[in-house]
């Protein structure tokens, strides 16, 4: 039989939990809670692999990682770890880690992971990285998680990488810390976005000119590719590439040589290729627009972004964030108190991080008080107008709107437990709640209009005058403003 596999955890639960199903599968586990009894049965035997925590009552599993190696260097180590940044994934693999699980992780890859391991026996060594690079990240959700493992493992090599997400959900910010933080952090970070560039200044702006190539190339023009030389070329909203450039493209990615527009020779260029998007490529292929050779060229290492949306568990850290980092820009200095983050957690940011980040911007700037409390997020969410604010205001005043249908269901749950009416009343209030959003929507959809919203509604003009003054809805305010969504 093989040698033991040895587990390093001091959380008696997930340590039963891992050996049970190790023991399931057939492999001996030998476990301990501390460094010190981690050496002393490294010095005492072989293991097959070693499971570690991080933070352990006499060390960091990670910052030791090096004198379990020395004694056993073909050992893999696996490291569990319940802090879950970007910067205990990127610590975790440099340390060499075979793999890395962030807690709480998913017992099947774990078990696959060890079983792995034990077939590869050596653990590759990855290079160390330099000290205090920021790393921009927030955010901890497992969502984020699988982002950053999937961070690390591209670390180490120039594999093309295509970062895919709605806008706002952080990409271009991603490919920044894979330049950062890989190997070509000390070259220049080039980024070039499609969409803003007029599609006949493309060509010229990525592989450059020479002289007289077209009406008003006066000068010879170095393109982003040759700025990039040495560090990382951003391709962002690659989707709205024109078919002539993303031609031009493939062949500079299949030769790695590009050919200035108008010039003769061919240059080598040297950057790490990086493309984001915010469009779903699969039907512009399908319908011709995006070429599938060039799809495949790219997509080597994808990357998935979630919105904010399904990882709202990180929306009081990015807020917390972003008032620090408002603050640094010169802003006044703000807390946010609890109450205060989980309203903002409630809300739907159809424009991801980014509108949380405008967000938070604009009450740091207008707040009044050292603590941003509910109240004032309440104001700024019904300031901010427009149709998605109105549904974001009902939220505020404790009703869940559900943003899509399918939702209404989790919204239901979340409002029972927010508000806990009392037994006996549930039916009116939760009716009342519902009514309230819905009104305001109605009201939003038609300028405030009450005969129209009574009309679309299927109710009589007066019922709903009457229900909007029971609930406290001004119709005014839907009047005016327009209708135009905020950024
Ligand atoms: N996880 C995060 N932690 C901290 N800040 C973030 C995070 N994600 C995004 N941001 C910030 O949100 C803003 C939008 O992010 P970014 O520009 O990277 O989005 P994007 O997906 O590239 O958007 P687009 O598709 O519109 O180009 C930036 O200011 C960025 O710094």
């Amino acid at each position: 039989m093989s040698d033991p596999v040895l587990l390093v955890e001091d959380d008696i639960s997930i340590a039963i939990v891992i050996t049970t199903a190790l023991e399931d599968e057939g492999l001996k586990v030998v476990r301990c809670d501390t460094i010190a009894e981690r050496d002393r049965l490294l010095g005492a035997r072989t293991f097959s692999l070693m499971l570690t925590d991080v933070v352990l009552k006499d060390g960091d599993g990670i910052e030791t990682i090096d004198v379990a190696r020395n004694q056993h260097p073909d050992m893999p180590i696996i490291i569990l770890s319940a802090q879950n940044t970007l910067d205990t994934a990127v610590r975790a693999t440099d340390s060499g880690a075979f793999e890395y699980f962030p807690k709480p992780f998913d017992l099947d890859e774990l078990i696959h992971a060890v079983k792995q391991g034990i077939g590869s026996s050596a653990a590759p060594v990855m290079p160390t990285q330099d000290e205090g690079m920021a790393l921009p990240l927030v955010g901890r959700s497992p969502a984020m998680q699988a982002v950053y493992r999937m961070i690390t493992r591209v670390l180490r090599n120039d594999l093309t990488v295509l970062i895919l997400g709605e806008s706002g959900t952080g990409k271009e910010l991603v490919a920044e810390a894979i330049h950062q933080l890989g190997g070509r952090g000390r070259g220049p970070f080039v980024a070039i976005n499609t969409a803003a560039i007029p599609a006949e200044l493309i060509e010229s702006e990525l592989f450059g000119h020479e002289k007289g190539a077209f009406t008003g190339a006066v000068n010879r023009h170095i393109g982003k590719f040759e700025q990039a030389q040495g560090g990382t070329l951003f391709l962002d909203e690659i989707g709205d590439m024109p078919m002539q450039a993303q031609t031009r493209l493939l062949r500079a990615l299949q030769s790695g040589m590009i050919l200035r527009v108008g010039g003769r020779e061919e240059v080598p260029f040297d950057a790490r290729i990086i493309a984001a998007t915010n469009k779903d490529l699969a039907p512009m292929i399908a319908e011709g627009t995006f070429r599938e050779d060039l799809y495949y060229r790219l997509n080597v290492v994808p990357i998935q972004l979630p919105p904010l949306r399904e990882r709202g568990e990180d929306i009081a850290a990015l807020s917390r964030h972003f008032l620090n980092q408002a603050a640094r820009d010169g802003l006044p200095v703000h807390m946010l108190s609890d109450g205060a983050a989980d309203l903002l957690c409630l809300q739907q940011w159809r424009g991801n991080v980014r509108e949380l980040k405008n967000f938070i911007y604009r009450v740091a700037l207008m707040a009044r008080d050292d603590v941003i409390d509910e109240q004032t997020i309440r104001s700024a969410l019904v300031e901010d107008g427009g149709p998605l604010r109105h549904e974001r205001a009902a939220v505020a005043s404790g009703v869940a709107m559900a943003d899509r249908g399918d939702d209404l269901a989790g919204a239901l749950g979340r409002w029972l437990t927010a508000n806990s009416p009392a037994s006996g009343e549930i039916y009116a209030k939760a009716i009342a709640a519902f009514e309230k959003p819905l009104f305001a929507h109605m009201l939003d959809t038609t300028g405030g209009n009450q005969l129209r919203a009574a009309q679309m509604l299927g109710i009589n003009r007066n019922t709903l005058r009457k229900r909007l003054v029971e609930l406290e809805i001004d119709p005014d305010g839907f009047a005016a403003k327009g209708h135009s969504a905020a950024n």
